[in-house]
Formats: structure tokens, C-alpha cells, sequence
């Protein structure tokens, strides 16, 4: 069982006839918008609940104000295979606190199908991931007072304190093919995603190629991309790292579903 006192919040409305439910927030069809599938047509399950605040995150129902839907994991596959897609996402709020989800990666990768597990690389669990996309957080992440959307910066310490575990983001990168995307904000993040870099590659066996790395621009709006993209496009240059898009965010803006 992970670390992660929210998983209490999420037992108290757990249908007591299923032990393989799963709280999803949304399923739907869509584009990869991120990273090295951008473009590929995918279907997407998002999972509710989060051991993270971070205050940007484009996804405040999964964590800051979590909603959800119990789902029993037959019912996902089934609703997934109502769709024409080999390439299935599993993302969140975080996707991997949940121990039902090691089941449903299992039964996708029975079927065949591709699957990639979007995470914020705290937790590592043994399960058919055929790609981990991995987004450390970084401290320009955390809901200090100022930039908390709830106001108070309460989540502050926690988030600080669980946004990097060294031991499971070397098990992710060993256990998997792997990308790691890195939101960045501000110049001022790359001096730690290189620290974050060695530290990773020291606990590693695995390689980390820089082709592996990916920069991402925060922003959930076109409007906010337009004022980070160019600058993180010129940082992966400078670099040597990949530069991703936000491709749904170009294309649907802050659209649910998309
Ligand atoms: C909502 S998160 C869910 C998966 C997991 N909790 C994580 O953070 O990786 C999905 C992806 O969106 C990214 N993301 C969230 N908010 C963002 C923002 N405002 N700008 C850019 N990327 C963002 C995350 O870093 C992650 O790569
Ligand atoms: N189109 C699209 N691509 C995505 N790639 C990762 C996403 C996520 O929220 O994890 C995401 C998403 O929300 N939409
Ligand atoms: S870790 Fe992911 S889901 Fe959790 S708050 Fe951060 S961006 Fe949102
Ligand atoms: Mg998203």
C-alpha cells in the first residue's frame, strides 16, 4: 500500500460489492498530447485523487477538489474498447496510488493494447506498462500561500516533503521504458532538474539518454502557453533535452474531455 493518507478519503465511498472499482473522474477518446506519443489517438482514463497539490495542476478535480465515479475495472474495459484505439493512457490525479490500478494495466496489456501511465513518479508498482511518463515535481510546483488556489498554502510542507523519492523514480525508470517531463515555469527550474538528473542516474542501472527528457511548458490555457512555450523551447535547445507540446491545449484549449 502506498504512502498516502488520502487513500482513507477514498475508502469511505467505495462500493462495498467490488473490491476491483477504481474512482474515475473521466474516460474519454482523444489525441496524446504530450510527450514522444504526441498525436497518437488514445483513450484516456483519469483516476481521482492525488498525494501532490501542486497549484497549477490542470486536473484541480482529481486533486485539489477530487470528483469521481466508481467504475468496476470490466466496466473500464469495457467502455475503453467501445473506441478504436491501440493506445490507452492511464493518468490522474495520481494513477498510482490506486491498487486497483495494476489490474487494470494488466487486462489492457492481455488485450494487447499499449499502455502508458501518466505519474508524478512518487510511487513505483509492478504492472504492464509498456511506457512510464514520468513528471517529477519540481519546487516551482509547490502551493506555497501565494499561489495556492485555496488560499492558505495548508498543503505546502506535504507537498514538499512527497514530491521526490529518489528509490521509486530509479525503480520506474529500471521496471520501464520511460520518459521524464519536467513542467517548467521558469529558467530557474533547470538547475534542478539536472540535480534531480544525476541523482536519478546515480540509483539508476537503467541509462537516462537525454533523449528521454522532455520540457513542458506549464499552462492549461492557449493564452498561458503563448507566454511560456518559446522560452521553454529555447531552454531545450540550450539544453539538449526534448521539447514537448501541449498539443490538446493547442488544439481544445481547456476543454473537458479533450
Ligand atoms: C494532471 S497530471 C496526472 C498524472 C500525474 N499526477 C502527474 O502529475 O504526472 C498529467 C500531466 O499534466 C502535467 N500538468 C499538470 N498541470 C500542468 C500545467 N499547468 N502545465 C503543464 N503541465 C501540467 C503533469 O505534470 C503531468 O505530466
Ligand atoms: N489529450 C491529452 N493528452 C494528455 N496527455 C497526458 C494527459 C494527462 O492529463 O495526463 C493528457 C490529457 O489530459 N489530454
Ligand atoms: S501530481 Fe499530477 S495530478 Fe497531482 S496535483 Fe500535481 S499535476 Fe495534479
Ligand atoms: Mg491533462
Amino acid at each position: 500500500m502506498p504512502v498516502n493518507a488520502d487513500s482513507d478519503a477514498f475508502e469511505a465511498d467505495r462500493p462495498s460489492e467490488s473490491d476491483t472499482a477504481l474512482p474515475i473522474n473521466e474516460l474519454f477518446y482523444s489525441l496524446q498530447g504530450e510527450g514522444k506519443l504526441s498525436g497518437v489517438p488514445t483513450v484516456f482514463v483519469r483516476t481521482s485523487g492525488c498525494n501532490l497539490r501542486c497549484w497549477f495542476c490542470d486536473s484541480y478535480h482529481t486533486s485539489w477538489e477530487p470528483t469521481h465515479a466508481w467504475m468496476d475495472v470490466e466496466d473500464i474495459l469495457d467502455e475503453i474498447a467501445s473506441y478504436d484505439a491501440e493506445h490507452v493512457v492511464l493518468t490522474g490525479g495520481e494513477p498510482m496510488i490506486h491498487d486497483e490500478a495494476v489490474e487494470l494495466l494488466n487486462r489492457l496489456g492481455d488485450r494487447g493494447y499499449h499502455t502508458t501511465v501518466e505519474t508524478n513518479g512518487t510511487i513505483y508498482r509492478d504492472a504492464h506498462i509498456d511506457l512510464a511518463s514520468i513528471s517529477p515535481k519540481l519546487q516551482s510546483s509547490t502551493p506555497t500561500a501565494d499561489r495556492d488556489p485555496m488560499g492558505d498554502g495548508d498543503w505546502a510542507d506535504r507537498h514538499e516533503q512527497q514530491r521526490i523519492d529518489i528509490d521509486a523514480l530509479a525503480a520506474l525508470v529500471d521496471g520501464y521504458p520511460s520518459q521524464l517531463k519536467f513542467v517548467v515555469t521558469d529558467r530557474e527550474d533547470m538547475t534542478e532538474i539536472e540535480t534531480l538528473l544525476s541523482r536519478i542516474r546515480g540509483a539508476a542501472t537503467a541509462a537516462v539518454p537525454a533523449e528521454d527528457v522532455l520540457l513542458m511548458p506549464e499552462g492549461t490555457t492557449r493564452d498561458e502557453l503563448d507566454r511560456t512555450r518559446t522560452a521553454v523551447a529555447d531552454l531545450a535547445m540550450e539544453y539538449g533535452y526534448r521539447y514537448t507540446p501541449r498539443l490538446h491545449v493547442d488544439l481544445w484549449n481547456d476543454a473537458p474531455g479533450t
